[in-house]
């Protein structure tokens, strides 16, 4: 089975191309685990697949590195735009691509030989708490609202960009133990189906750090979705403007977000190849991993 390995902004994921090729459904989370190992596998924060759709001009399943299905990936669409246009599966700059987080526009911004930069039109964020999902007044948003959880207190402003990011403000992103905090709010029964934890500061009126622990696959050098609900939250508490062009700084780098005047959310960053590569499907689809690190 042919992969080619991609990241966005240090984001990597293995990227399926299914428009050739097809997995028997029940083996994905299987071999999203047994890829993503780094001991056992090829090492990455997920698996991403890209099909046909029957409602957009393309699909894209993203698959985290514990085997849970995502609902949307913001690196993940950028590389998915960059691959389809290199690999001339599109001849125009801008097409669709269906999510479980719904349908997105994606735009070839940059390019020399190669696309460099891809915006995405991530549509618009979903606020109101049984959106998320979370527990609580179902029709009502939740915004640096006090929660208790592990015997600590945190004000959390909590955004769907079709997967749920739970978003904590602080002075300083670095000083965070996200891997102590991240697993106790992601698995928190405040939240049914998990979240993306969060931490912002805002350095600049147009600029905010970030830093994530995401749901399924733990700390990761950028999350696109998890920078679009930052620049929402941020709006949300009157740290920053509606409608502007926001820097958030990740540790793997810089994407451009802007929530505009039309309640759509853009996003703009790069999308690069790692390698391409080929591996034996049935050395991948058994639970051979779990068993060699002794779960
Ligand atoms: N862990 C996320 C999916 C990947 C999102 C992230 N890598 C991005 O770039 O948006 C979730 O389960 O909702």
């Amino acid at each position: 089975m042919l992969f080619t390995k991609m990241h966005g902004l240090g984001n990597n994921y293995i990227f399926i191309n299914l428009l050739e090729n097809t997995l028997e459904e029940d083996s994905l989370p299987t071999l999203a685990r047994n890829l993503s190992d780094v001991r056992f596998g090829i090492g990455s924060d997920g698996m991403i697949l890209i099909c046909d759709s029957k409602v957009a001009d393309f699909r894209m399943r993203i698959f985290n590195a514990d085997g849970s299905e995502g609902k949307n990936c913001g690196n993940g669409l950028r590389c998915v735009a960059k691959y389809l246009y290199d690999h001339q599966f599109v001849d125009s700059e801008s097409f669709t691509i269906e999510t479980l987080g719904g349908i997105v526009e994606v735009h070839i911004s940059e390019k020399k030989k190669e696309v460099e930069y891809v915006t995405v039109d991530m549509g618009e964020p979903k606020l109101l708490k049984t959106m998320i999902p979370m527990i609580g007044e179902p029709m009502t948003m939740t915004i640096n609202e006090p929660f208790e959880i592990g015997g600590n207190q945190y004000r959390l402003t909590c955004v769907s960009m079709g997967n749920p990011h739970a978003i904590m403000f602080v002075d300083d992103v670095h000083k965070v133990p996200l891997d102590k905090i991240g697993p106790m709010i992601e698995h928190s029964d405040i939240f049914p189906e998990r979240v993306n934890v969060g931490v912002v500061a805002v350095k600049k009126p147009n600029e905010l750090d970030y830093r994530v622990w995401e749901r399924g696959s733990g700390i990761t050098m950028a999350c696109g979705t998890g920078a679009c609900a930052a620049v929402v939250a941020a709006t949300l508490n009157n740290k920053i403007e509606k409608d502007q062009s926001i820097t958030v700084h990740l540790p793997g780098g810089d994407l451009e977000i802007r929530w505009d005047e039309n309640n759509h959310v853009w996003m703009k960053g790069k999308a690069e190849y790692i390698c391409h590569g080929e591996f034996k499907l049935e050395d991948f689809t058994k639970e051979k991993l779990l068993k060699a690190s002794g779960e």
